[in-house]
């Protein structure tokens, strides 16, 4: 039977891509493992699936100064040693890296034993954890063509893979869940896996006018949702939407995300027209900037900055969005790469040792 350890973690858009490639791998007759941190999303993401879990230590790779910075370099260090142990134990003939922080010591022990390792790069300029681990990959996958240039000879443009269970949504199904009905379309609001207190925000506050046009279903991240709100009609709260998400896509007209890489592609995949506000420079290292600005160069999105997003903006911004949609889903349509799960699949067979 063949073998890979998959790792990667840290927030769902590290995880979620390794739940598509495992789904079709089990379904192959491949045993399948998984190596992540103790307490991260991808153990909650990971461990339902009846997919064997194990934890390794890890550390932060921070960019600003922390007393933790002196204790994580350690850290590492034992992730390294915890990751030799169980992929000694484990013999699998791939290791396949989704990238955040935790991946690092798992990606070394595997090359230190002479296991091939395959990553992906979500993003449109890659992640410190990716740049580490790279000397230490076979191939790098890369979702935008324009990463390429940032990871050189390694680099091979795939796309994201995508979850199946996601084009399996249906939309009358979604509509009973929020009580909706068939005749007002539907907006969906997500703020990447832990939700955005902007979006969340601009949303709420100018929610009469908004749901005069569109029904609303807000994916608003956990401990973000509010009492005053439920049972409102148009208006259906979820904190995180798991097995019901399918259903929820199959009925959204409309998407306004921040612009992290795996839910972009998957509404791409779904060519659901969609309007990026991405996490601002202040937050973050502007990956997603970049990435909402390849998407609206592509024709698959409009953005609106962070700094110009009120009640007023987000409405005309929506209202250009419909006028755009038509357009869009047929640009979206014919997207080369806008799922990568059959490439990424044939590399991993093509790279794992027999
Ligand atoms: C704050 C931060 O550091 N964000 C980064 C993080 O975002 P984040 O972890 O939010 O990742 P993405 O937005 O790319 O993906 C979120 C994933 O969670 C799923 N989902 C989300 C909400 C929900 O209710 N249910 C659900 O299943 C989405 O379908 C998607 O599969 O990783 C991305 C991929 O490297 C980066 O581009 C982002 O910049």
């Amino acid at each position: 039977m063949r073998s890979i350890v998959f790792t990667g973690g840290g927030s769902a858009g590290h995880v979620t891509p390794n739940l598509a490639l495992i789904d079709r791998l089990r379904a192959e007759g491949w045993s399948v493992a998984y190596i992540g941190s103790a307490g991260g999303i991808e153990r909650q993401l990971i461990e339902p699936e009846g997919i064997p879990y194990y934890a390794v230590s890890t550390g932060k790779l921070r960019r600003y100064f922390d007393l933790n910075n002196f204790k994580d370099p350690f850290r590492v260090l034992k992730g390294v040693a915890d990751a030799h142990r169980i992929l000694r134990q484990l013999k699998p003939d791939i290791l396949f890296s989704k990238g955040g922080f935790v991946s690092v010591p798992v990606v070394i022990a595997a090359r230190s034993l002479g296991i091939p390792v395959l990553s992906h790069e979500s993003d449109l300029t890659p992640g410190l954890a990716n740049k580490l681990s790279t000397p230490f990959a076979k191939r790098v996958c890369v979702t935008f063509p324009e990463t390429a240039k940032h990871l050189g000879r390694k680099a091979v443009h795939t796309g994201l893979p995508i979850r199946e269970t996601l084009f399996r949504g249906d939309a009358a199904e979604g509509r009973r869940r929020c009580g909706f009905h068939g005749g007002k379309p539907v907006l969906m609001l997500m703020g990447g896996s832990l939700g955005s207190k902007k979006l969340n925000d601009a949303l709420r506050e100018g929610l009469d006018e908004l749901t005069a046009a569109y029904q609303i279903v807000h994916l608003c991240g956990k401990g973000h949702l509010d009492p005053a709100l439920e049972g409102r009609s148009g208006y259906r709260q979820f904190e995180y939407a798991g097995a019901e998400l399918p259903d929820l896509l199959a009925m959204a007209d409309l998407v306004v995300s921040r612009a992290g890489a795996t839910s972009i592609c998957e509404f791409l995949a779904l060519r659901k027209p969609m309007l990026l506000v991405p996490l601002g420079l202040s937050a973050s290292r502007g990956d997603q900037i970049l990435n909402a600005r390849s998407f609206e160069a592509s024709g698959y999105a409009r953005v609106l900055p962070e700094e110009e997003l009120t009640p007023a903006r987000l409405r005309e911004e929506l209202a250009a969005l419909a006028a755009e949609a038509d357009a869009m889903r047929r640009r979206m349509a014919a997207s080369p790469t806008a799922d990568g799960l059959e490439r990424i699949l044939s590399l991993i067979r093509e790279y794992a040792r027999r």
